[in-house]
């Protein structure tokens, strides 16, 4: 468990402060710039870049300013503070925040007790999607049917697990690095060790303590693993030990179908292992829409080497050990009665996530947490015990239990740079699209349709539903991957989209333009005569959108024509 966050990095309380002189920003792809919140366009990158004498004397002049700005911004806090803004976990919530904060021209700081990157960078997002990538290739390669449908010829495609593993550890390595530059690059300081809180607007991490105008945690999460369950990290293992690939068993349960369970049961059933999935709810997926989830069972898992128990708890869990294998057993989820136990080779625990915030000094502050998450308001703004706002303090990512997601954990660490910095702004959580990166890959945003059900009985108002399939998409057709289908929920009374959700190639981007228009409030009978190129997978979700029945027709689709 992470609870032994090491402080290997370098002394305690060493501050890694860096001008932009020996700032590798030049080493950024333009993607991890996007990703680091660093934008090409707005000068970090022609600032550093050799480039630079080819800007613009204007350009040059705005860079120079902002890149002053920013570097005077750390340079000059609130009277009688040592920063404007503490952060506390450089995970990507963290770094979020950091770098909107940066723009902004606060002095800032983040500490991290760890390595930069936090969950996403070493232990999530970035191996996993390695993995995944590994997997995609693999299935469409022992695919021979698929193959020849091209009109290809393959030989049997095979693996080697170290080159694989490698694979995801250079990608971890390389984002890891990205974001580290670009913090140094802007001038935020790194201060390595592990945080506590002292009191109002005070933190300590090793010896040294520093006062801020504003304090946010955001120290993430940790695998959760349930009572019962011993983890060796050989043959028990959560998504920490499974990302580095130590081995490929060839049988594995996985106790949770979850993100985490469905994404590596892609990966491991394409390297060859069987998977059996232990789910303590009726269903698999049931965090998805049911009709999606019922399309994703029929394709991601029934064709493939996976079987399933729903309904039961892995109650306890023992690790390979002297030629015998891994045992599970398996109560009944109501009964709690002994229902089966089963002898794998290895176990992947993916139940869920808990939070990190032991030795964080809530109770210095009389902050409560619950089930370890940090109470918060709307606006990221923590809760004390009392149920007042602990003023100026605030908890962003994991670390508060809204939506465990790193683009929402860096979403609302900008959203709280926005209030400090004198501007109210709302995350509005529910235009925050999620994806899972199977092949193909899940995606929604908004509410299924039970909730959306839910929420139209109580506030009576009706709801309609369209629907688009991948197999009318010349695209896809050409791709062979006409499996696959986009889901609207929506109000025909007034057009307001309510929830989008597809499976299919490419989901995880299509997604973007449903979540983009619920966040700007676009509605149905605006969006349906924007413009989509021909042929692409995104006209999938201009069809959904055209078959949508709205009544109102409230506002002009047409813009004013402009002289060419
Ligand atoms: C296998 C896996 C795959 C995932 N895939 C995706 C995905 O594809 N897309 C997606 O959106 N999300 C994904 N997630 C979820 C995502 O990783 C998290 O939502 C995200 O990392 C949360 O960011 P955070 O900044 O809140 O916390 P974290 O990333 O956990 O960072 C917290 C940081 O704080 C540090 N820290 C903790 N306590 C202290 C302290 N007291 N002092 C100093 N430092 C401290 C930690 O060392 C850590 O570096 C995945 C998660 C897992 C496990
Ligand atoms: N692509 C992505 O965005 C991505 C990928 C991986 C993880 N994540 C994030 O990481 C977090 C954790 O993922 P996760 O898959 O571990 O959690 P999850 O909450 O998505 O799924 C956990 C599953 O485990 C089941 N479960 C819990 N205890 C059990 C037990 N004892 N026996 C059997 N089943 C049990 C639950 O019913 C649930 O279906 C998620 O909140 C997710 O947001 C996101």
């Amino acid at each position: 468990m992470h609870s032994s966050i090491s402080l290997s990095l370098s002394s305690p309380s060493t501050i890694c402060r860096s001008n932009s002189s020996n700032a590798n920003v030049n080493s950024l792809t333009p993607r991890s710039l996007r990703f680091c919140g660093l934008r090409r366009e707005a000068c970090g990158f022609k600032y550093f870049n050799s480039s630079l004498s080819k800007a613009s004397n204007a350009t040059r002049r705005t860079c120079s300013n902002r890149i002053a700005a920013s570097l005077a911004g750390n340079g000059a806090t609130s009277k009688g503070f040592d920063y404007d803004l503490v952060i506390i976990g450089a995970g990507v919530g963290g770094h979020g925040a950091a770098l909107h904060a940066v723009e902004k021209g606060l002095k800032t700081a983040i500490i991290e007790g760890d390595v930069v990157g936090g969950t996403c960078v070493n232990r999530g997002c970035v191996p996993s999607k390695a993995l995944l990538a590994v997997s995609g290739r693999m299935r469409e390669l022992q695919n021979e049917h698929h193959m020849k449908s091209f009109g290809l010829q393959v030989a049997a495609a095979g693996y080697d697990r170290q080159g694989v593993a490698d694979h995801a550890n250079n990608l971890a390595s390389k984002i890891r690095s990205n974001l580290t530059n670009s913090m140094k690059a802007l001038g935020v300081d790194i201060l390595t060790g592990f945080g506590t809180i002292l009191g109002p607007q005070k933190v300590k991490y090793g010896d040294t303590v520093i006062t801020a105008k504003d304090i946010i945690i955001a120290t993430g999460s940790v695998p959760l693993v349930p009572k019962g369950i011993e983890v060796d990290g050989k043959t028990v293992i959560t998504s920490d030990h499974a990302l580095k690939l130590e081995f490929v068993p060839q049988w594995i349960a996985i106790v949770g179908s979850g993100y985490i369970g469905l994404e590596f049961s892609d990966v491991y059933t394409a390297l060859g292992s069987e998977v059996t999935f232990v789910e303590a709810l009726d269903q698999l997926m049931p965090g998805f829409d049911p009709e999606i989830g019922k399309l994703a069972q029929r394709v991601l898992i029934n064709p493939r080497k996976i079987d399933y128990h729903t309904g039961v708890f892995a109650s306890k869990i023992t690790p390979a050990k002297d030629g015998k294998p891994v045992t599970i057993e398996l109560i009944d989820a109501k009964t709690k009665e002994l229902k089966d136990t089963l002898e794998v080779d290895a176990a992947l625990i993916a139940t869920g996530r808990a939070p990190f915030t032991k030795g964080l000094g809530l109770e210095n502050i009389n902050v409560q947490t619950q089930r370890g998450f940090v109470p918060v308001d709307g606006r990221m703004r923590v809760i004390d015990a009392s149920g007042e706002l602990v003023p100026h303090l605030y908890c962003i990512g994991d670390a508060n239990g809204k939506m465990m997601l790193a683009h929402a954990a860096s979403a609302q660490g900008i959203s709280v740079v926005e209030q400090v910095t004198g501007k109210d702004h709302v995350l509005n959580h529910l235009s925050i699209p999620a994806a899972c990166f199977t092949h193909p890959e899940i995606s929604m945003v908004g509410l299924t349709e039970p909730q959306a059900r839910e929420k139209a009985e109580k506030e009576g108002f009706e709801i309609g539903i369209a629907k688009t399939s991948f197999k009318a998409n010349t695209k896809a057709l050409a791709e062979n991957e006409g499996e696959g289908i986009a889901k609207l929920i929506y109000r025909p009374d007034n057009g307001e989209i309510l929830g989008v959700h597809i499976f299919g190639m490419h989901a995880a981007d299509l997604i973007h333009e449903a979540s983009n228009a619920i966040a700007m409030g676009t509605r149905i009978q605006d969006i349906k005569y924007a413009v989509h190129a021909h042929p692409t997978l995104s006209e999938v979700i201009d069809e959904l959108f055209k078959a949508a029945k709205v009544k109102a027709n409230t506002s002009s689709p047409v813009a004013e024509p402009v002289a060419a």
